[in-house]
């Protein structure tokens, strides 16, 4: 059993395009795992995740967190998986209330399921600062969000999900919004989290660099339209991608290296660009995959293992090509 078990979810918004936003989607984490979800904007890894921390329901299958369907849960045990799986956001200062000072922001939730008392919350909070990298003092505790830099308030809204103790922790883009300098620091103190703590992650996002650099020794699943098309541990899935579409995302990284770049650009010149919607039957990816043949339009390959823990939805995946420049991945989070 693993600690938390996605389970042939499908999800269609009442207010959306009518269309499932995610399709039959499968995915496990171990406790104290790393498992990234990585796809470009709009393939649904934010409403994924929304769901794993039971911020939406799903229109079919079931969220499992130690082996209960997270939906069904009542009263003390929908309590303690409340607590025990915790959301960090995109963007800190939208995800913490600005008429909250940082102690108000940090102290209900330890209250509330009794990990401090009146008389502790205090000094608690002040080595929750601590561990964060934030100034432990009590004067820290009556500011406000907006008297903090972004990269401050994204340790504040860390330091409410740690405080909380959970065992899986839902991570939404959270260095998307900061500077360069602010991300590799952010990403450490995660980390830190899960080495020190066995916490697991769900580390949702569309950079390749930020993931191979927090999913190390983790797992990688990278979602097209709604779908999971290719899942594996991480190193193999950035370095062979088997899907056509892993591959595309990885070629697509922008080479530092502008010798290596302009080899880049003269050998895809004069190539087709393919673009086009997901495909309604056959391989959701056929409208844009290189490889396409006629079976890829009719029938939808299934996720299939290929050895190691690697899985991917394609019907052709000896085909998929080497990467050309992999050392491009590795350069994204300098
Ligand atoms: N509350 C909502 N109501 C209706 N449609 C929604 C809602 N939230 C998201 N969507 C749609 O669902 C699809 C998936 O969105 P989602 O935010 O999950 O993707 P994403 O991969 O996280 O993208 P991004 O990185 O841009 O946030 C998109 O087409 C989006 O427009």
């Amino acid at each position: 059993m693993s600690l938390l078990e996605v389970r042939d979810v499908t999800h269609t918004y009442a207010t959306g395009s009518g269309r499932p936003v995610l399709n039959h989607v499968n995915l496990t984490a171990d406790a104290g795992e790393v498992v990234a979800i990585v796809g470009e904007s709009g393939c649904g890894k934010t409403t994924l995740g929304r769901m794993i921390a039971g911020l939406h329901e799903p229109t079919k299958g079931t969220i499992a967190f130690e082996d209960n369907d997270i939906n069904t849960l009542k009263g003390r045990a929908r309590k303690e998986w409340r607590r025990q799986v915790q959301m960090v956001h995109q963007d800190p200062y939208g995800s913490l209330n600005p008429g909250l000072t940082i102690g108000s922001t940090l102290a209900p939730g330890m209250l509330q399921h009794k990990l401090a008392t009146w008389r502790t919350v205090q000094p608690k909070m002040l080595e929750l600062l601590q561990q964060v990298g934030l100034d432990a003092t009590p004067e820290f505790l009556q500011r406000y969000p907006h008297q903090l830099s972004g990269g401050q308030r994204q340790r504040v809204s860390i330091a409410r999900a740690i405080g909380l103790e959970p065992q899986l922790i839902v991570a939404d883009e959270v260095t998307s919004m900061l500077d360069v300098s602010m991300r590799v620091a952010i990403l450490d103190l995660l980390l830190s989290f899960q080495a020190e703590r066995g916490i697991g992650f769900v580390f949702i996002s569309h950079d390749f660099g930020v993931v191979r650099y927090f999913a190390q020794g983790g797992r990688i699943a990278v979602m097209f339209f709604g779908y999971i098309v290719e899942e594996g541990p991480t190193e193999q899935l950035i370095t062979a991608p088997k899907h056509p579409y892993t591959h595309m995302l990885l070629e697509a990284i922008p080479i530092p290296d502008p010798q290596l770049a302009k080899e880049r650009e003269d050998q895809e010149a004069g190539t087709e660009r393919l673009i086009g919607e997901p495909a309604q039957t056959g391989c959701v990816f056929a409208n844009r995959c290189p490889l396409v043949q006629d079976i890829c339009r009719k029938q939808r390959p299934a996720l299939s293992d290929i050895g190691g823990g690697h899985r991917t939805a394609c019907h052709f995946a000896d085909d998929v090509p080497p990467l050309r420049h992999i050392e491009a991945v590795s350069e994204e989070v300098a």
